[in-house]
């Protein structure tokens, strides 16, 4: 069974008159009486809320405190006319009740559901099945994933369970009904609720809970057996404090956990082990490049799972399947002005760790872009073992490990929304000795694969694709990859590069011929780290079993984002504003030769070359735009800047016409498509072409169109095209489904807003 997030539906509610049994009155058992109460459950919904507990001392606690309308030591005398009994004692203990209940169930109303919180789900669906026969319908198993040192009635906390997660494991016999009653139950507390397979609940819990408290208790053991007197905890500080807080644990419970999950959490243990010891023999060895691998891909696999509790990234929320949906909601008309910088350049940042990882030596990169899509790239290389500083501020430091350096992933390579860093990893581990798999997020596995898998078959790798070319890609380690000769069907640097790196893995020559330029970082940077690559007119090629050698990496800004601004200035009176250190590629500045033929003042200062690349500060002041026909030529050196060219040709005077564009239909979104949609909702004048568009501009010096919610489509840059839109716009644009800019361009809205634009970020609920 799938995970499946079930928040943010109805409201919860249980039925009136309910008579709530929890048998256990302790921490979990109290904060969950406690949660209800402050739900107002039993308050004027002739509910009950009842108690079952050997310990009288904690009914009696229980009742002062207000938990609980009643309680009794013997189940027999709380469960008449029951219709929800929690089960929450310890986990050996649930076998004994469970036995207890179904002598009693006949006394219980004719609705009962049952559920427990036990945190290990097959021994307890083992003792329901002896104590019953079988697992009732009405048995939900569940488990609330909150809890605390403390334990005991006294410490019931009525917010223990807000924003925690409750696993259920529902099996296909339970009872819709009864699944019902128990997701309400726990979305009353303000739990979100998640449902999942008995296995697997088992199995993450003991990697994620059970593991983390065996250390715990272990090393506090450990150390305080070595220091009969204690002595040696007075001089404890953060570091034991942090690790060991959860061995104050309830010990009877925990010996219940072990003792009930014996299997997964000897796995896990065993994982466990392995690592220690690869960890042991770093020390042992002094091998530094080990341990700061390992400690790299710990911190950041840490700062990540950060992101996710503050639900701060991108990833997070697709992970997570987050249901609030960030909106921008931008305010109509301005101007725009000041000096900005904008963010790294994506493509040379995904190449840089990768070429970097693949060198011999250590590379050093500035101006990295710290977005989602190349930080994916940097992790992938992580999960094969390469040691990766930083970033701190753009800075990383990667310790290569040669051509033949990297080991197999422990799992899948997941890459988010990168169509780049797939496709390059595509080439790049079809050469490798050991199988991977590819993987991706809703908006990426809909792109397509078979673009760059049918090539890298032809030269010899094994490749699978889900239907129709989709991710995932699962590749067969060990081919004896051949060059080829390779005439690309359509103007892709991504497949160039795909098969330049394939090409190092291969024998004898590998040639790629381009039907139009594109952009050439990936042979520009190859020949800088001392890997030869060669061009004639169209085609380029390499030699296989070459070498890489490291060396610094100054990424310039990366011009796909400053076309956002360079927009923005062009639309709108008063506006002037310089971009600085952008990357000006020759392959790349389709963007400023358009804008300059539809009449921009545009203007190229401080020209340099940085590391290879030529950059330039933009300087661009506001002067009417007129509609053009956007030459074909021009199309490949502009591929990612037309969502904003399109805003642009709307304030233009008359009609921009773009043909031969059919690859916009396969980037983050079908771009043609969102565009034209989101340009009809603001009043645009556009007509759709298989392969392009015309747009008629207004051309006025006011509101050149009306505005409207728009959707990006799962695409950062139709979310940012129709963020600057607002600067033209009679009234305010709101943009759904926002989060994704972060992909690209981490920091947009702060830029934005200290340019002039109006830009608020609202978090709302999914329907
Ligand atoms: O090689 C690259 O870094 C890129 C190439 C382009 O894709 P295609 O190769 O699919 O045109 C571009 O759209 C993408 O954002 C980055
Ligand atoms: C198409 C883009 O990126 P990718 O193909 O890497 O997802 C883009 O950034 O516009």
């Amino acid at each position: 069974m799938q995970e499946v997030a079930t928040r943010g539906a109805v409201p919860a509610s249980l039925p009136r008159a309910s008579r709530i049994v929890i048998v256990g009155l302790g921490l979990i058992g109290g904060s969950l009486a406690a949660a209800l109460r402050k739900a107002g459950v039993g308050q004027g919904d002739d509910s009950l809320i009842l108690a079952c507990d050997p310990d009288p001392k904690e009914l009696e606690c229980g009742r002062r405190m207000g938990l609980i309308d009643a309680g009794s030591t013997q189940l027999s005398e709380v469960i008449e006319g029951a219709t929800l009994v929690v089960l929450a004692v310890p986990v050996l203990a649930m076998g004994q009740v469970m036995g207890e209940l179904g002598a009693l169930r006949g006394r219980a109303a004719g609705d009962l559901v049952i559920t427990d919180v036990g945190s290990t789900k097959a021994a307890i669906e083992a003792a329901a099945i002896e104590a019953f026969g079988e697992l009732p319908a009405r048995f939900v198993l569940g488990h609330p994933i909150a809890g605390s040192e403390k334990s005991g009635v006294a410490a019931a906390n009525p917010e223990l369970y807000q924003a925690h997660k409750v696993i259920l494991t529902p099996t296909c016999a339970t009872d819709p009904d009864a699944l019902e009653r128990v997701r309400a139950l726990w979305q009353l507390t303000g739990a979100e609720v998640l449902e999942m397979d008995v296995a697997r609940h088992d199995q993450v819990l003991a990697r994620t809970s059970h593991l983390p408290h065996l250390l715990a208790f272990s090393l506090v053991d450990t150390l305080a057996r070595q220091d009969e007197r204690l002595e040696i905890f007075r001089y404890a500080a953060g570091g034991f404090r942090d690790f060991t807080r959860i061995a104050g644990s309830d010990p009877v419970m925990w010996r219940d956990i072990f003792q009930a999950n014996r299997g997964a959490v000897l796995e896990a243990l065993d994982d466990f082990e392995s690592g220690l010891a690869r960890l042991r023999d770093a020390v042992n060895r002094g091998d530094g490049d080990g341990l700061l691998a390992t400690f790299d891909r710990a911190s950041h696999a840490r700062h990540y799972f950060d992101t996710l509790l503050n639900q701060t990234s991108y990833q997070a929320e697709y992970q997570m399947q987050e249901s609030a949906m960030l909106r921008y909601r931008v305010a109509p008309g301005g101007s725009v002005t000041g000096r900005i910088r904008v963010p790294g350049d994506k493509s040379i940042s995904h190449r840089s760790i990768m070429l970097g990882a693949l060198s011999e030596g250590v590379t050093e990169v500035s101006g990295f872009l710290e977005g989602e899509d190349s930080l994916a790239t940097l992790q992938a290389f992580r999960e094969m073992g390469v040691a990766i500083e930083g970033p701190h501020q753009g800075r990383v430091t990667i310790h290569g490990v040669g051509m033949h350096g990297l080991k197999k992933p422990a799992g899948p390579l997941y890459v988010g929304n990168a169509g780049t860093a797939m496709r390059l990893f595509a080439g790049l581990l079809a050469g490798q000795a050991f199988d991977t798999e590819l993987t991706g997020d809703t908006s990426l596995t809909r792109r397509p694969m078979g673009r760059v898998a049918d090539p890298l078959r032809q030269m010899g790798a094994v490749i699978d694709t889900a239907e129709g070319g989709r991710p995932p890609l699962r590749i067969k380690g060990g081919q004896a990859l051949k060059g080829i000769h390779y005439d690309m069907p359509m103007a892709s640097a991504q497949v160039k590069s795909c098969l330049l790196l394939a090409g190092m893995f291969a024998e004898g020559e590998t040639r790629v011929r381009e039907p139009a330029p594109t952009r050439d970082h990936t042979e520009r940077m190859l020949n800088g780290f001392g890997y030869a690559v060669e061009r004639e007119g169209d085609t380029c090629w390499l030699q296989g079993g070459g070498k890489l050698a490291a060396g610094p990496i100054d990424v310039p800004s990366d011009i796909s984002s400053a076309t956002f601004f360079l927009v923005a200035a062009a639309i709108t009176p008063g506006s002037d504003l310089v971009l600085e250190h952008v990357g000006i590629n020759p392959t790349r500045i389709g963007v400023i030769n358009i804008l300059t033929a539809m009449g921009a003042d545009l203007r190229l200062e401080n020209e340099r070359e940085v590391g290879g690349e030529p950059v330039a500060d933009l300087h661009i002041r506001y002067r009417p735009l007129k509609g053009i026909d956007i030459p074909e030529d021009q199309v490949p050196l502009a591929i990612d800047e037309f969502p904003a060219l399109f805003i642009a040709a709307a304030n233009a005077e008359g009609t921009t016409r773009l043909r031969g564009a059919e690859e916009l239909r396969v980037k983050e979104s079908d771009r043609l498509q969102s565009m034209a949609d989101g340009m009809s909702v603001l009043g645009i004048d556009n007509t759709l072409y298989d392969d392009g568009i015309d747009i008629v501009g207004k051309g006025g010096d006011g509101a050149n169109y009306g505005g409207g919610r728009v959707d990006s489509h799962e695409d950062h840059r139709i979310a940012m095209a129709f963020t600057i839109a607002a600067l033209r716009a009679s009234s305010p644009i709101e943009v759904n489904d926002c989060a994704n800019v972060a992909t690209s361009f981490p920091g947009f809205v702060e830029l934005a807003r200290g340019v002039g634009l109006e830009l608020e970020e609202v978090r709302e609920e999914q329907a």
